[in-house]
């Protein structure tokens, strides 16, 4: 399982180039943040992994992956249904009874520490508390790639630090896990970092920018 980014580069139709001569693989066990200036193209380079835009220049290579998962900036759940109810989900869908999968759900809660509101339903969840679930819930879900948007960029100081500390504990074995974001603790809590400010025609020698 793999993706292969070789000499990417994208701008859309009468835009500059938002970056070029992009060369990552990405691989399975770490967690990579995408940084960048406001408007450097991180979301547009999550939606190029996804497959979801085509390069203008490069390729994207994915290798083994037919599942893939975002996480976006606000958490998106089921408001009447409890935090376990949520992780407990994917766990079923791949058939698991019931009682194994609210355990490997509640193992999950505990490991992005939301034990406590297991039983709570979502919407009774703090802002902090339900981005954590989003990341628990994504995890459960075990997609081969799974990229998430911003993950504090809606949080106050301290439930961002909240989230940032669930990151640490995000690697998978299963999964590679890109996150774009603005948070110098989010990219510290990442095991591996990718700059797209390097990547920017300015940044780049020649004279390819234009
Ligand atoms: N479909 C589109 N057509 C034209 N321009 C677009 C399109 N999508 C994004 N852009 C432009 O491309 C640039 C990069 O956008 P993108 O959202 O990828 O940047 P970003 O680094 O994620 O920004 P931010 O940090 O502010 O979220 C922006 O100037 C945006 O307006």
């Amino acid at each position: 399982m793999r993706v292969d980014v070789r000499t990417l580069g994208h701008q859309f139709p009468d835009r500059p180039w938002l970056f070029r001569d992009l060369d990552l693989v990405l691989v399975p066990g770490h967690v990579y943040a995408l940084t960048g200036p406001s408007g450097s193209g991180k979301s547009t380079l999550l939606a190029l992994l996804a497959g979801w835009l085509a390069p203008q220049e490069g390729t994207v290579e994915r290798h083994e992956i037919s599942d893939i998962s975002w996480v976006f900036q606000n958490p998106h759940g089921t408001p009447r249904r409890t935090a376990l109810d949520h992780v407990a989900l994917p766990f079923l869908a791949r058939g698991a009874p019931v009682h194994e999968a609210e355990q490997d759900g509640l193992s999950l809660l505990v490991r992005f520490g939301l034990a406590d509101v297991a039983h709570q339903q979502f919407r009774r969840l703090s802002g902090g508390e339900g981005q954590r679930l989003m990341l628990a819930r994504a995890i459960a879900a075990r997609p081969q790639l799974l990229l998430v948007d911003e993950p504090t960029a809606q949080l106050d100081l301290s439930t961002a630090r909240e989230v940032n500390d669930a990151i640490t504990r995000l690697a998978s074995p299963q999964t590679i896990i890109v996150i774009a974001t603005h948070d110098p603790e989010t990219r510290d809590s990442c095991t591996d970092h990718v700059d797209l400010a390097h990547h920017q025609p300015a940044f780049l020698p020649g004279t390819r920018a234009r």
